[in-house]
């Protein structure tokens, strides 16, 4: 199966357009979020890049927003395909979020964590299994053990987009191993915070795309 490619953290136009021409199936932008990041933009700012997105590619709008209400501000605000969340919650208020707002939820959950995935498994939309900092953000540029990822995805019904430390070098090894429906980058793929490398994007697309998986046998 084609790996899906999301490229996040992005807070320029040009770096969008750059995305999509590289064929990224996905773009994601970072809007309320209470942790120090080169990569957050304001949401006016969020939904304005989105909004230049231009048909068949998926739009992410990712946060860290406090309470089902502010959620639903945003998603009403930025009108995002999907929203991808870092934060807390059980179930049953992952569900009641999911009521509540008209895009697909993605929820983020640490690596560490990734065994407790089937407790949400068919509430929620997808799954982004990242590599968190201590504060719950993402954008570490920090990888995971790929292979446990992958075996706690194995018998999941909902799609699990692999996230943390990906670069354009070692995004093949990483889907061999986890063999995720996505791969997710944000830090490997910049020149500066909140800057993208036009080359870095392509050559990480391109790699994720044409890769044909081979099974990491232990
Ligand atoms: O990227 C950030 O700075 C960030 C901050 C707070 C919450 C989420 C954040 N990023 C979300 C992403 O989807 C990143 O692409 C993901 O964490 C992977 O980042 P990286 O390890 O830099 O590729």
């Amino acid at each position: 199966m084609t790996v899906r490619v999301k490229i996040c953290g992005l807070t320029r136009e040009r770096d969008l357009e750059t995305a999509v021409e590289a064929g990224a199936d996905a773009i994601g932008v970072i809007a309320d979020v209470p942790v120090e990041t080169p990569r957050e933009v304001p949401v006016d700012r969020a939904a304005d890049l989105l909004a230049s997105a231009p048909p068949f590619v998926t739009t992410v709008l990712v946060t860290m927003a406090d309470g089902g209400e502010r959620i639903e501000e945003l998603v009403e605000t930025v009108e995002p395909d999907v929203l991808q969340f870092h934060g807390d919650g059980d179930a049953d208020e992952l569900g009641d979020l999911c009521a509540r707002i008209d895009s697909d939820l993605l929820f983020a959950v640490g690596a560490d964590d990734a065994s407790s995935l089937s407790r949400y498994d068919g509430v929620v939309d997808a799954f982004l299994v990242d590599t968190p900092a201590v504060d719950g953000g993402g954008g570490t540029g920090r990888t995971h053990d790929w292979e446990r990822t992958g075996a706690a995805s194995a018998d999941l019904d909902s799609p699990v987009v692999l996230a943390g430390g990906l670069t354009p070098e070692n995004v093949e090894s990483a889907i061999d191993a986890a063999d995720p429906f996505g791969v997710d980058v944000a830090s490997g793929v910049e020149a500066d915070g909140g800057i993208k490398d036009g080359d870095a994007v392509r050559s990480f697309v391109a790699r994720a795309k044409r890769h044909h998986r081979t099974e990491v046998t232990t």
